[in-house]
């Protein structure tokens, strides 16, 4: 029987599969930002794939969380920001009116550089957010939905038989692990990281990169890094950034051995930046 290499990838439609390719999971169009009178982002049109990881690099102010918080439409809460083109999640635009951007954040979670646990227990900062999406019916619900955040995260075994202590009383590592469960525990697709591990020092970071590469089984990453040693241990997608441009994408391996664009290969050799 002949088997049509489309009907193997098809993906109903959503993001359009092609053999050989990973699913596109979200997209960025000719996306445009401007604080105030200053522009940042200038026409990136960037794929995020499905179930990899995706590092932007490139100098500081360059605009890469900037980007990354076009992704789940966190420049919204920035005043005078403005956002202009195109991004889709699974296809869907996540600037259309009818998009309910709360909804739209749990499904794009976000992990910001500084580890930032409510002032709560370790239980209650993993239980808020599916209890606010009524992601669990009963206490028992709960009570797994925290276990499997916390084992997904890595914390589980360290933190099993103190969950009433606060959550901020962990350690760095520890908290950045906490606040991993906390993004996982309303199933997200798509996990938004902006510089998680420069807060860390270098075991707890070994641990958070070693979880990363776990959670891509799962879900969708992108994550803002100004190491490059980061990007290339964790990233199977690397897109390069400078003064508001996408300078090129690729996938890591040839980013950091064979760049098409010279700005690259300087940023990569720590010649700029
Ligand atoms: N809230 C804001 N208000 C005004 N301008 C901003 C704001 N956030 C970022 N910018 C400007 O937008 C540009 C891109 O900044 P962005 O933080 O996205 O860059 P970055 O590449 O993530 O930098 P870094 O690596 O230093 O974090 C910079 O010129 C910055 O000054």
């Amino acid at each position: 029987m002949k088997v049509d290499a489309d009907q193997l990838f098809a993906t109903n439609g959503q993001g359009g599969a092609v053999a050989g390719q990973p699913r596109t999971k979200m997209k960025g169009e000719d996306v445009c930002v401007s604080y105030g009178q200053k522009q940042a982002l200038f026409d990136i049109s960037l794929d995020i794939y499905e179930h990899q990881v995706t590092a932007l690099i490139g100098p500081s102010g360059c605009g890469k969380s900037t980007f990354l918080r076009c992704l789940n439409r966190m420049n919204d809460t920035i005043d005078g920001c403005r956002v202009s083109g195109n991004i889709t999640l699974d296809s869907e635009n996540i600037y259309d009116p009818s998009i309910d951007v709360v909804e739209l954040r749990a499904r794009v979670g976000m992990v910001f550089q500084k580890p930032n646990p409510f002032p709560k227990s370790i239980y209650e900062n993993v239980a808020y957010g599916p209890r606010i999406h009524g992601l669990a019916k009963t206490k028992a619900d709960l009570d797994n939905v925290v276990e499997y955040s916390l084992r997904g995260a890595g914390l589980w075994e360290e933190v099993k038989d103190r969950l009433a202590e606060p959550g901020t009383g962990l350690s760095g590592g520890q908290q950045q692990r906490l606040c991993i469960a906390r993004a996982i525990a309303v199933s997200p697709e798509v996990i938004l990281m902006d510089e998680p591990c420069s807060a860390l020092d270098p075991i707890a970071t070994a641990k958070v990169e070693e979880l990363i590469d776990e959670l891509r089984e799962n879900y969708t990453i992108v994550i803002v890094t100004h190491s490059m040693q980061q990007a290339a241990r964790v990233s199977q997608r690397t897109a390069m950034f400078h003064l508001g441009l996408l300078v090129e994408v690729d996938d890591t391996k040839t980013i950091f051995t064979n760049p098409s664009e010279k700005r690259t290969q300087d940023y990569i050799t720590g010649r700029f930046g």
